[in-house]
């Protein structure tokens, strides 16, 4: 029985995984292929798989929320996609958190019952070209993170520099440069929005050729001058998220003037988001210093959900209960 290829898409908080996630759902269903996915978030909140599910209701998806597919949720890898084998897919995208060694998600794949079902066909990992370089000294006080972010780019298949359109040439040449360093195998490309070529990458699954399998490889990375199977390493040790209830509308630049007061500590926020004044839900992704907003039809609860590093849980809360007491009463 020909073995179901796997395809991890690694990368820190916001390079832009789930955009290149949407392209390859729309890709396969181009290509009549049924795909499943395995998706992790940190938070409760899933803010990632809504924006899948709205894109196509009839996708088989599973979902670990709430802690990182190579920590607290490994044990329940291997349960997720137990269920997704059992939709009999063509082909199994595995979206980790921005936080993620891949490392670890590889091993759960050479686990027994998968050893003749699943072959792990690459690991792609995305970069933010706008904040790839800074990281490094953002991420300071988590060593395990720095290492984390390091693995993500060594044992990658292909990396993807992302969001070009927000550098300038010397800021690629400089990040190709380091990339090389870190990574000398691995296929590299530069885009805007994940827009990769998708026939290299897919062209394999009709073939039904899978590439050499990552016990092989990948393992061979992972487990130099270590025992049998390679002992776990927390993937990041400061990282927190906390969820926001918007139970009312509220006005795009108070969200703004929030998240720009923690800045220091805020790498990432996402929600949906009600806006006073304009009668729909927004869709807002904030990446370090840049927010974007997008209309949608998301009928689900409100929140804000923001990761950082030494989040004030607390403060964050008391603050957001205060903005949201100003903010005018819901009005339909
Ligand atoms: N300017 C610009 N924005 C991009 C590009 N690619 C993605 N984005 C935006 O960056 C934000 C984050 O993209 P995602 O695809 O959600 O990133 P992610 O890696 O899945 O994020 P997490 O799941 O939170 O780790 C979204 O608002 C995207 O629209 C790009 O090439 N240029």
């Amino acid at each position: 029985m020909a073995k179901i290829p796997v395809f991890v898409l690694s990368g820190f908080l916001g390079s832009g995984k789930t955009t290149l996630l949407l392209r390859l759902l729309e890709e396969c269903s181009r290509r009549h292929l049924k795909p499943a996915v395995l998706m992790n978030e940190l938070g409760s909140t899933d803010t990632d798989g809504a924006i899948i599910s709205n894109d196509r209701k009839e996708q088989v998806v599973e979902k670990l929320l709430d802690g990182c597919i190579c920590c607290n949720k490994k044990g329940e890898v291997v349960a997720s996609i137990e269920k997704l084998l059992l939709q009999k897919p063509d082909v199994i995208f595995i979206e980790l958190t921005g936080v993620a060694n891949p490392e670890e998600v590889a091993d759960s794949l050479t686990e027994p019952q998968f050893i003749d079902r699943l072959s792990l066909q690459q690991v792609i990992t995305l970069l933010d070209a706008e904040n790839v370089l800074d990281y490094n000294s953002i991420f300071e006080a988590d060593r395990n993170l720095v290492e984390t972010v390091k693995r993500q780019t060594e044992v990658a298949d292909l990396l993807v520099i992302n969001k070009i359109d927000l550098v300038d040439s010397t800021r690629i040449t400089k990040i190709n440069k380091i990339l090389r360093k870190q990574n000398n195998k691995a296929e590299i490309c530069f885009t805007n929005y994940s827009e990769i070529d998708l026939d290299p990458v897919l062209k394999s699954i009709q073939q039904k050729r899978p590439r050499q399998e990552i016990r092989v490889t990948f393992n061979k990375k992972s487990q130099e001058g270590k025992q049998e199977k390679h002992e776990h390493k927390k993937s990041y040790s400061r990282i927190q998220t906390i969820s926001l209830p918007i139970p009312q509308p509220i006005r795009e630049k108070e969200i703004e003037k929030f998240l720009k007061k923690y800045k220091s500590s805020i790498l990432r926020a996402k929600g949906y988001i009600p806006l006073a004044g304009k009668n729909q839900t927004y869709l807002m992704q904030h990446v370090v210093k840049r927010t974007s907003w997008e209309p949608t039809t998301y009928t689900g609860q409100h929140y804000l959900v923001v990761i950082g590093i030494d989040l004030n849980k607390e403060e964050l809360t008391t603050q957001w209960k205060k903005v949201m007491q100003c903010q005018a009463p819901l009005v339909n």
